[in-house]
């Protein structure tokens, strides 16, 4: 087996490097590229490191034909288009909680700085000014802290201010009573955070609700004398009117560690009064890089070489415990999906997954994900399991999934039931030996395939010498049988009923042996079937 190739682009500890060889993997570290060096690259390889220098844009992921995994070495992944990777079937990864402790350190350390106005004492000292009547700090005990989020971040920074004896408030739609009597936080609404808070730090990411959340309306209905610090990231501040009311003196500092534009050489800020600022540091300690360093290689080098998926933004997560449990039956659903969907085509506007037994206590999204890719794929090239379930969606097609604990005739069962405008498909499948796929039925009928290869699934009228005079037919087309399996159409299985034949052939069945098998007595339906 050839290993995964994957590309690092984005400046990484070495220790990433490491890990995807020793998981298995080929790896480059080239960083620095353009954007057109990198779409020129991106052809090769199975998978991207990155952090938030390299920007993951339609035009990368339409060059990028063997992509099968992005992973960010970090939280924020607004630097990769999400949606369009989806729809080119590739993963998205991050490291939601490698660089949190180090990102909430920075949020602290930008308030205290804030407090006491150091970068401008520092300097001015250092310029041999002595000017200490001009620097009078504020305390941050018994102060008021606004949180604006509390997710990871801001609740490590929660606790941190705690020890600082300052009183936590947060807003976060998504925080819930519970959560915030944990943190010792109180939860309040916006208006109320800008109206009391003495400091405040955003801890969000940045979407379409967040965007702008500091707007100069709320800005201007803050507490005067309000400092704002903001490590998560640009946008969720209106630069402008910070730039203003910094200057005004409504607000009285402000740290922004994140830009609306980065990198920000030339920002409006830059040099205002009682403005600070970092490049991006939140996350720069040797700690957290080791951390997203060595949790990107092993969760994306686990996808790569055994389907695990942790921390993906795209696709439901699957342990790489339960990636070997999974695995075939994520063969057999693809093979069953592949069979409806060659049967029937896409004319297919519902579908139903029922799992049974064993098949039962498993984690059925990847096996919905599986049928659905199986099935399109007969369709419509470049179907995998990420885009498929988005894809079935754009289509309107009704997916249900059900689970019966109890076990049937077999331990373990995964049934398919498609339907057309015109009729209903079922089959179903089961694993021998908790590994080997079998078809179990199709057209109400018991039959025992592998689904394998080039296949011919035929129906007929059960009359004698039929599988002689097929037999006949294909041997003088010089199309050699590989295996052979029939069963009589259930429930009356009497003879003279409808029988269905699935044969392995050793070639794929031409159109005119198709319309020869076809124009045999008794014949009602022949397709070519291919796995
Ligand atoms: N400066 C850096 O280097 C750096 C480093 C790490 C993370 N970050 C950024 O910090 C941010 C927070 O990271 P995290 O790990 O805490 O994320 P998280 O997902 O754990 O927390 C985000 C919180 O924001 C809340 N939220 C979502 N929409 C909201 C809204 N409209 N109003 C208020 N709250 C809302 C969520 O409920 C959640 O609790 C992210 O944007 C991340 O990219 C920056
Ligand atoms: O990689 C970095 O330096 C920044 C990371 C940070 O913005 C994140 O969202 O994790």
């Amino acid at each position: 087996m050839t290993k995964p190739k994957v590309l690092i682009s984005d400046k990484m500890d070495p220790n990433a490097a490491r890990i995807f060889e020793e998981r298995g993997c080929d790896v480059d570290v080239i960083t620095g590229e353009t954007p057109e060096e990198l779409k020129a690259r991106i052809g090769e390889y199975d998978g991207l490191a990155i952090r938030s220098s390299t920007k993951v844009t339609p035009e990368i992921l339409e060059a990028a034909t063997n992509l099968k995994v992005i992973g960010r070495a970090g939280i924020g992944v607004d630097n990769v288009d999400i949606p369009k990777a989806s729809s080119h079937g590739v993963v998205v990864m991050n490291t939601p909680f490698g660089n949190s402790i180090t990102t909430a350190e920075h949020a602290i350390a930008m308030m205290l700085t804030l407090a006491r106005q150091i970068p401008e004492a520092n300097r001015r000292t250092q310029a041999g000014e002595w000017p200490k009547k001009d620097f009078m700090g504020v305390e941050v005990t018994g102060k008021t802290l606004g949180l604006i989020g509390s997710g990871n971040i801001g609740s490590i920074v929660a606790s941190r201010a705690q020890g600082l004896r300052m009183k936590v408030i947060a807003y976060d739609p998504f925080l819930t009573p519970e959560r915030a009597m944990e943190l010792g936080v109180e939860k309040v609404d916006l208006g109320k955070l800008l109206e009391r808070a003495d400091f405040i730090t955003l801890h969000t990411p940045l979407t379409d609700e967040t965007r702008n959340i500091l707007s100069r309306e709320r800005l201007e209905a803050a507490k005067p004398g309000v400092r704002i610090v903001n490590c998560a990231r640009g946008g969720l501040i209106d630069e402008a009117a910070l730039k203003d009311l910094l200057e005004s003196g409504h607000i009285a500092g402000a740290a922004l560690d994140v830009f609306a534009e980065e990198p920000a050489t030339d920002n409006p800020l830059f040099g205002t009064k009682n403005f600070i600022c970092t490049p991006h540091l939140g996350a720069s300690t040797t700690e957290a890089q080791v951390n997203v360093a060595l949790q990107v290689a092993e969760q994306m080098a686990d996808y790569l070489v055994s389907g695990g998926v942790t921390n993906a933004l795209n696709v439901p997560s699957l342990s790489a415990e339960e990636a070997p449990r999974l695995k075939p039956y994520i063969s057999l659903a693809e093979k069953l999906g592949s069979l409806v969907g060659q049967l029937e085509g896409p004319d297919v506007n519902a579908i139903t997954i029922e799992v049974s037994g064993a098949a039962s206590e498993l984690n059925l999204k990847p096996i919905t994900a599986a049928v659905l890719a199986g099935m399109m794929r007969s369709w419509s090239d470049s179907i995998n399991m990420v885009n498929a379930p988005i894809l079935a969606k754009e289509r309107g097609l009704d997916v249900r999934e059900v689970r019966h604990a109890k076990e049937g005739d077999y331990h373990t069962l995964v049934r398919i039931i498609a339907t057309t405008p015109e009729r209903r498909r079922e089959v179903a499948g089961s694993l021998f030996g908790d590994s080997q796929m079998r078809l179990v039925e199709i057209a109400g009928t018991r039959i025992e395939t592998d689904l394998e290869g080039h296949m011919i699934y035929i129906v007929n009228e059960d009359n004698p010498g039929f599988i002689g005079r097929l037999g006949s037919v294909l041997g003088e087309a010089g199309v050699n049988i590989g295996n052979f399996h029939l069963g009589r159409r259930l429930p009356d299985k009497h003879k003279g009923g409808d029988a269905v034949l699935m044969l392995t052939l050793d070639q794929a069945p031409s159109k005119e042996v198709q319309d020869a098998v076809c124009a045999l007595e008794g014949v009602k339906k022949v397709r070519a079937l291919s796995f």
